[in-house]
């Protein structure tokens, strides 16, 4: 029997992404609801209890609302929200960093951030494997396609076209910090400096760093070894390695993607590196995410629907 999908949010950015993905799958059942019903509670709240799996595109106070919707169900959530990703009861849904059987047997399973996972992906095995220390003052600097800002900023970019850059979240206190630190295993909070720029998707997450200026001194190849080892095998995960490489591009109509590069780059010496992710914020930053999550908890094939 097909499993029953509700994609609570499916008019927006990420749930029309996610039913791209899922179209022509015979394993799935889609719930929809037309436009005059999809903000109707009473609809959403049926929606919700007749689902086997629910999946939340809503901003985040939405996305709680869903939850208390569906109380008294048995439904399991993917929430593409950061409304649960450092909540009590909820399952991270980073198959490579948190463990596919953690996400195969969780009801409440909670999409990771765009910006978080690159940033997570790329600090949380060095740190396990004591490579880094967990209370290093890390900092990160990001750019995303305006896709990430959802249907408001993807209006506003096309309202004012003249827009070449844009940094933001200027008050230090942007909502994916608690993630990064809980989800990387830090002691303090990182300083995250994100932007967008004018390409649809597509993001660049760097965590730049003094390696010289650490106790624990890893060159920076041995931090390329250690992600090539955890990543071995992942289809989605890739560590690149290429030493003529001097420059990474986003490009402005670029296709989706499911998987996510990371590289590591160093000077002569090894002491100074550059840790880069490049990532597809609708895919493995949230629509390719909720798919492969998707596939984990109902026991099918991790990759199956990704664009890889
Ligand atoms: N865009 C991205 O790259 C990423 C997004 N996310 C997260 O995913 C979630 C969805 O983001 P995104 O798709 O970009 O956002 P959008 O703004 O594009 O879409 C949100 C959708 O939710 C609908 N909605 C709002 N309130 C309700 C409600 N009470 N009941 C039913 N539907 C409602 C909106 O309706 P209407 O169309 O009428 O406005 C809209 O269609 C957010 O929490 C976002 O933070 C996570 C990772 C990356
Ligand atoms: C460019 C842009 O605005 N990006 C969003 C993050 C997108 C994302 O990861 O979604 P969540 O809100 O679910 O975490 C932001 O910075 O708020």
């Amino acid at each position: 029997m097909a499993t029953r999908i509700f994609i609570d949010g499916a008019a927006g950015t990420t749930g029309l992404e996610i039913r791209e993905r899922l179209d022509g799958r015979d394993a799935f059942e889609l719930i929809v609801l037309d436009d005059a019903e999809r903000k109707s509670e009473t609809a959403r709240r049926d929606a919700l209890h007749a689902a086997d799996i629910a999946i939340l595109c809503l901003p985040d106070d939405a996305a709680k609302e869903s939850v208390a919707l569906a109380a008294g169900s048995n439904t399991r959530f993917i929430d593409a929200s950061s409304a649960h990703r450092v909540a009590e009861g909820w399952t991270y849904g980073f198959p490579e960093v948190i463990g596919r059987e953690h996400i195969a047997e969780a009801q409440f399973v909670s999409n990771p951030g765009c910006y978080p996972t690159g940033f997570i992906a790329l600090i949380a095995p060095l740190v396990r494997a004591g490579l880094l220390p967990a209370d290093w003052p890390f900092t990160c600097n990001a750019v995303s396609g305006y896709s990430g800002g959802g249907k408001a900023l993807i209006e506003r970019f096309a309202a004012e076209p003249d827009i070449a850059f844009r940094t933001y979240g200027l008050n230090l206190d942007h909502k994916h910090l608690p993630e990064m630190q809980a989800h990387a295993g830090l002691d303090h909070g990182v300083l995250f400096a994100p932007s967008v720029v004018p390409a649809y998707r597509g993001m660049v997450v760097e965590v730049p760093l003094h390696l010289g200026a650490m106790s624990t001194g890893p060159h920076a190849d041995r931090l390329r070894d250690a992600l090539g080892q955890f990543y071995e095998g992942s289809q989605v995960v890739k560590v690149v390695h290429d030493e003529t490489e001097s420059e990474l591009l986003l490009h402005a109509d670029a296709p989706p993607r499911d998987d996510m590069e990371l590289r590591v780059f160093g000077n002569e010496g090894g002491w100074n590196a550059r840790l880069v992710a490049r990532l597809d914020n609708l895919g493995k930053g949230a629509s390719g995410a909720a798919i492969q999550n998707l596939n984990i908890m109902c026991g099918l094939p991790e990759t199956e629907g990704l664009n890889l």
